[in-house]
C-alpha cells in the first residue's frame, strides 16, 4: 500500500505505475472517493464542534435560569446528534471503501526495472556456468526419477489429486539435505532460522499482498480464519504485524522454512510433467526487515541475490539472473530479479528463485514499524528471496549431474547433508 498523502500529491506517478504494471485501478475514482471521505469527516467534526458550543450555551442558560433558551438549545443539540448518527455509518462505509481501493494500488517500480508486459520482456543481466554437454543420451528429471525409484506420482495423485507427488528414496533425502544445506548456510550468514506456521490468518495475506488480488491462488481452511501459505514470507509478515521494532535491532534477517501451498489457478496444462509446478512444495525463504531507506533496501536486495547465487553455485548449477519487467513483477515490488537455472532437457533456463524489494508497501499494509534514532516511528522496508525451493530445484540438479552410467553425482556441498553419499544409483 502507498501512503495516501503520496497518492494525493503524485497522482500521475501512481497512474503511470499502474499502467506499467497492467494494473487497472482507477486513481481518479480513488481520489474522488478520498475527497468525499475528507469532506464528510469535516462535516461531522464541525457538527461535533457545534455540539460542544451548544452544551456550553445550555450550561450558561441553566445558570441564568433562562429555561426557554435552554430548551431551544437542547432541541437544537438533539437535531445535531441525529445528523451525526445518520452520517457516521455513511462515513464508516466510505472509509472502508477507500481502504479497499488503496489495497489495489501498486508500488512504484524502480526506474531500473525494464518496462514490459510479461516474462518475455524480462532482461537477462548475468550468466554463470556452462550448460553440460552430454556425450550420452541424457534423461529428463522425470525419467531420471522413475529410473532411480525417486518419485511416486500415481499414488500421490490418488490421495491428493492433480499436481501432487511423493518423493521416494534418495530424492526424499536430497530434499531434506537441500533444506538443511540452505538453512545451515544462511544461519552462518547471521540469518535467524525460523520454522513458521504454514497456516495464517487473512490479515497476514493482506499484509503480504496476496489478498485481495491473489485470493484465488490460496487454499482456505473451511469455516476458520485460516489459509495455507504459499510462502513463509506470508507468515513472517503476519508475525510482525502491529510491532514497533527498536531501530537499533534492524535489519531483522530471517531464513524461514515452511511448506508452501498454491492453487496454481490459471496454469491448466502448463508444466504438467514431473514436479515443476505442483500444489505443495517446500521452501527456505530469505526475509529482511530493514530501515526505510532506499540505499539500505538496494544493499539488502543485492545481498539476498548473492546469497542465492552462492547456494546455486555450490550446487554447481548453471544459471542466469533476469531483471524482471514492470508487467511481470506484481503490484508490491519496487524491483525484482529472478534466478533461472539451466534445465538441460528443455534446453532453456527456468525460474528457481525470485528476489524482491518492496520498500514500505508491505510494512504499510501489515503495519510493521520501527523507532529510528530520533525516536520517530516509521514503516519499515521489507525484502525477500528464495534460498531453496524443492522439488523444483531437483529438476536442474538431477538433470545436470546425471552421468553416462545413469547415476547422478551429488555435489560436494550437499554430501555432508547426505551422510557423505557421492552418487544416486551407484
Ligand atoms: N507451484 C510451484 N511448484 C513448485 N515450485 C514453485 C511453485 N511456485 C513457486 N515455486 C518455487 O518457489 C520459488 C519462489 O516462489 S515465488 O512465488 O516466485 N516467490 C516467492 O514465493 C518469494 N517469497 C521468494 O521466495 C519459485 O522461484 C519456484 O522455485
Amino acid at each position: 500500500m502507498l501512503d495516501l498523502a503520496f497518492i494525493r500529491s503524485n497522482p500521475d506517478v501512481v497512474k503511470e505505475a499502474a499502467r506499467l504494471k497492467n494494473n487497472s485501478i482507477d486513481i481518479d475514482a480513488l481520489l474522488a472517493l478520498d475527497q468525499q471521505v475528507v469532506a464528510l469527516q469535516h462535516t461531522v467534526e464541525d457538527t461535533r464542534a457545534k455540539q460542544n458550543q451548544l452544551s456550553k450555551g445550555i450550561q450558561q442558560a441553566a445558570k441564568e435560569k433562562n429555561t426557554e433558551l435552554r430548551n431551544n438549545l437542547i432541541a437544537e443539540g438533539k437535531k445535531l446528534a441525529e445528523f451525526i448518527k445518520a452520517k457516521e455509518p455513511e462515513l464508516t462505509q466510505l472509509v472502508e471503501e477507500r481502504y479497499n481501493q488503496l489495497l489495489l494500488v501498486p508500488n512504484i517500480p524502480d526506474p531500473s526495472a525494464p518496462v514490459g508486459k510479461d516474462e518475455n520482456d524480462n532482461v537477462p543481466i548475468k550468466y554463470w556456468g556452462e550448460a553440460p554437454n552430454f556425450e550420452f543420451k541424457a534423461l529428463d528429471h522425470y525419467d531420471l526419477m522413475l529410473k532411480h525409484d525417486l518419485v511416486d506420482i500415481e499414488r500421490a495423485v490418488k490421495v491428493a489429486g492433480s499436481r501432487s507427488y511423493a518423493l521416494r528414496n534418495d530424492a526424499a533425502r536430497l530434499e531434506l539435505a537441500l533444506i538443511n544445506f540452505a538453512m545451515d548456510k544462511m544461519a552462518r550468514k547471521g540469518f535467524t532460522p525460523l520454522i513458521v506456521p504454514a497456516m495464517a490468518r487473512d490479515f497476514a495475506f493482506v499484509g503480504n499482498g496476496q489478498f485481495p488480488k491473489g485470493r484465488d491462488q490460496v487454499y482456505e481452511i473451511k469455516d476458520q480464519d485460516l489459509f495455507l501459505v504459499g510462502t513463509a514470507e506470508v507468515s513472517i509478515t503476519g508475525m510482525y504485524k502491529d510491532e514497533i521494532i527498536k531501530g537499533e535491532e534492524l535489519p531483522l534477517k530471517f531464513v524461514g522454512y515452511s511448506p508452501a501451498f498454491r492453487q496454481e489457478a490459471g496454469t491448466y496444462g502448463k508444466d504438467t510433467r514431473g514436479v515443476f509446478r505442483i500444489h505443495q512444495f517446500n521452501k527456505v525463504e530469505q526475509y529482511i526487515i530493514c530501515k526505510a531507506d532506499h540505499e539500505e533496501s538496494v544493499f539488502w536486495f543485492e545481498q539476498l541475490l548473492q546469497n542465492a547465487e552462492e547456494l546455486i553455485q555450490a550446487l554447481e548449477l548453471p544459471y542466469r539472473v533476469v531483471n524482471v519487467c514492470t508487467g511481470d513483477m506484481g503490484d508490491g515490488k519496487v524491483g525484482m530479479y529472478d534466478i533461472e537455472c539451466w534445465v538441460p532437457s528443455e534446453g532453456r533456463y527456468r525460474e528457481t528463485h525470485s528476489c524482491s524489494y518492496l520498500h514500505d508497501w508491505q510494512a504499510r499494509r501489515g503495519n510493521i514499524r520501527y523507532r529510528d534514532e530520533e525516536g520517530k516511528v516509521k514503516f519499515a522496508h521489507t525484502l525477500n528471496n528464495t534460498a531453496i525451493a524443492s522439488p523444483r530445484i531437483l529438476i536442474p540438479l538431477l538433470e545436470t549431474h546425471q552421468q553416462a552410467d545413469g547415476s547422478i553425482r551429488i555435489p560436494e556441498a550437499l554430501r555432508p547433508f547426505m551422510g557423505g553419499q557421492e552418487y544416486i544409483g551407484r
